[in-house]
């Protein structure tokens, strides 16, 4: 699946993606779309009726019989006709970019939605992915308001499209001539603007690896998280060069694009000036020999530098087409991303109150991305009410474990059965309900303590005693009460009224989101590594009566924690090497009496 995407991503190309663009924006902002619609159509008659209003006023002063008494009146007329349309062409366009901005925060909430939703669907593999951070960074940057953008630069080049073809129509009442010359002369300013959109566009999709670098380094350059170290190892300076070093390679090699594009700019719009004036040129002797009028100078005079303007338009509008369309496409990708679909189509339910046991029958399992198996063929079982623990040494395969019995990832062999039915048969959230993890990296949420630990079952109607009876069971309870807030407290340091607590509290408040969930199965990954001893022996010596006799999986490198499961494997390079008792793996030979048996093995 996740190779499929890889390639999916290097296959990126920069088609404009307007169709899409266009569903897109009309899902999110039907009504909204219609009326800017109707609006570039009525600024177009407006702009043109204005300006032909403005061509007739000339003709008419400078034909003007001194002893018609109607002249006069009948140029104020036409003064009047061209400030009215004139005035309506403003009031329309201020209406316009009001139903804009409208239509603008619409799209951008339901992209903002959609992006949220299909990351958190994703299977966790896509997270492992540089391709995936690729992506996402590009939608990220797409933000929610580019598709609207392009929208708006759609109907705008629409918009110009119409005038020009309207002031085209005018030219061609001078003479039909200048058309063609003005085309000429014209057209390569659009070519040439939107050659290189194309390839500032493709430049940028090859560069987002390393924008994603130069923005990786000036957060750790910023954030908290990393403020530490960067401090005590004087880290600073050596990043912010090595931040430097990326941004003056990104610059330089698009200096050297903005250098061809400025020069092929300049010889395009010079072509454009000369084309202006051969027209004037000719307009000019056409009216000494009258077969123009000055009327048509003046509306020459008007319509060129609009016709210019309007062809500058559209090409910077088309422009803005490619520059937005990789951000666009990313969005699209990112959309289209699919969590791994499961064979099973109906999915069986979990029986409610029946004791299940969950087992590793044969499991094998190889990241993404890896070259060899990090777990062979393991057979394990965690029966209903029992306290398992899985010991071994780093990097032997225990978090892995824990990560398929969650099933954030599943096994490339064997199966997982929960109550003998395999768990991809089961109905997934249902199944995530009954496990509750601490992980060994847990999260600290920036909310008050009650959402810390509510997070664990966010679907359980809300109970305060709930609340604290899992604050207490984790140990978390004495802690919570000296704050003046107590659980209402807002944690951590990013908001206001923030209380930062140390790791071993942080520690007990996940530990604390565990025990609150109704699930089945608790699972303990390192779970008390930063609690101090006396708070983890408390823990353990009642665990059972914490956990309310559920099912739970302990790993841990200390004896003390892992001595009160009821049955142990010892884990060591993804293989099952023991299994027994406490009391069993310590009477035998083996990596656990190794670990445990010595006088200087943790106790
Ligand atoms: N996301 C990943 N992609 C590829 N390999 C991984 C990934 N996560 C872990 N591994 C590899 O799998 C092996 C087992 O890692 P795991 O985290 O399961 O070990 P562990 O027994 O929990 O170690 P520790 O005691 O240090 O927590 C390691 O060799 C590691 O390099």
């Amino acid at each position: 699946m996740i190779n499929i995407f890889t390639e999916k991503v290097k296959k990126l190309t920069t088609n404009l993606n307007l169709k899409k663009t266009f569903l897109l924006v009309l899902k999110a902002s039907k009504g909204w779309l219609f009326l800017s619609v109707m609006m570039i159509f009525t600024e177009t008659i407006l702009f043109l009726g204005s300006i032909y209003a403005l061509k007739i006023l000339v003709d008419k002063i400078s034909h003007v019989n001194l002893a018609d008494k109607n002249s006069e009146s009948d140029v104020i007329k036409y003064v009047l006709i061209a400030a009215l349309l004139a005035v309506g062409y403003a009031i329309a366009k201020a209406i316009s970019a009001y139903i804009t901005e409208v239509q603008a925060t619409k799209v951008a909430h339901y992209i903002d939605e959609k992006i949220h939703l299909t990351a958190i669907s994703l299977d966790l593999s896509y997270f492992e992915s540089p391709d995936y951070y690729d992506v996402l960074s590009r939608a990220k940057e797409a933000g929610s308001d580019r598709p609207n953008l392009v929208i708006t630069t759609m109907l705008e080049i629409a918009k110009n499209i119409l005038n020009l073809a309207a002031v085209g129509s005018l030219i061609f009442t001078i003479n039909w001539l200048l058309l063609p010359l003005l085309v000429a002369f014209v057209l390569p300013t659009l070519f040439v603007r939107i050659f290189f959109s194309n390839k500032q566009n493709i430049w940028r999709i090859k560069h987002t690896p390393l924008e994603r670098k130069s923005a990786y380094l000036s957060n750790l350059l910023t954030s908290d998280v990393s403020a530490k170290e960067i401090r005590a190892f004087g880290l600073g300076n050596y990043l912010n060069n090595l931040y430097k070093k990326i941004r003056v390679e990104v610059f330089q090699q698009n200096l050297k694009l903005s250098y061809k594009r400025t020069l092929s700019e300049t010889v395009t719009t010079s072509m454009a000036s000369m084309g202006f004036f051969a027209c004037i040129g000719y307009i000019a002797v056409g009216t000494v020999r009258g077969t123009t009028s000055v009327g048509d100078i003046v509306l020459f005079l008007v319509i060129f530098p609009q016709s210019f303007t309007l062809i500058q338009n559209i090409s910077s509008g088309i422009s803005i087409l490619y520059h937005n369309n990789i951000f666009i496409n990313s969005i699209f990708e990112l959309f289209n991303l699919k969590a791994e679909e499961s064979e099973a189509t109906n999915f069986k339910s979990i029986s409610k109150n029946i004791d299940l046991d969950l087992e590793f029958k044969n499991v094998s399992f190889t990241y993404p991305h890896a070259a060899k198996a990090t777990l062979t063929n393991i057979n394990l079982k965690i029966p209903s009410g029992k306290i398992i623990a899985i010991v071994g040494l780093n990097g032997a395969g225990k978090s892995t474990l824990i990560k398929l019995l969650c099933k954030l990832y599943k096994p490339n062999l064997g199966e997982i059965t929960l109550g003998e039915v395999n768990i991809n048969e089961l109905d997934e959230s249902d199944y995530r309900n009954q496990i509750s993890p601490v992980f060994q990296d847990f999260s600290k949420y920036n909310v008050s303590v009650e959402d810390n630990i509510r997070f664990g079952n966010i679907s359980k109607p809300f109970a305060e005693e709930d609340v604290i009876d899992a604050a207490k069971k984790s140990g978390a309870h004495n802690f919570i009460t000296q704050f003046p807030n107590q659980y209402k407290t807002m944690m951590g340091r990013l908001f206001e009224d923030g209380h930062e607590v140390s790791i071993g509290q942080w520690q007990k408040l996940a530990i604390a989101r565990a025990l609150f969930s109704s699930a089945r199965i608790l699972i303990f990954d390192e779970a008390t590594s930063a609690l101090d001893a006396v708070a983890e022996k408390e823990l353990y010596d009642s665990f059972r009566k914490r956990i309310d006799n559920r099912s739970a999986v302990i790993i841990s490198h200390r004896h003390s924690a892992i001595k009160h499961a009821d049955y142990i494997y010892v884990l060591s390079g993804g293989k099952i090497l023991q299994h027994g008792t406490d009391t069993e793996l310590l009477n035998m030979e083996g990596d656990y009496a190794k670990l445990f048996k010595t006088p200087n093995s943790s106790t």
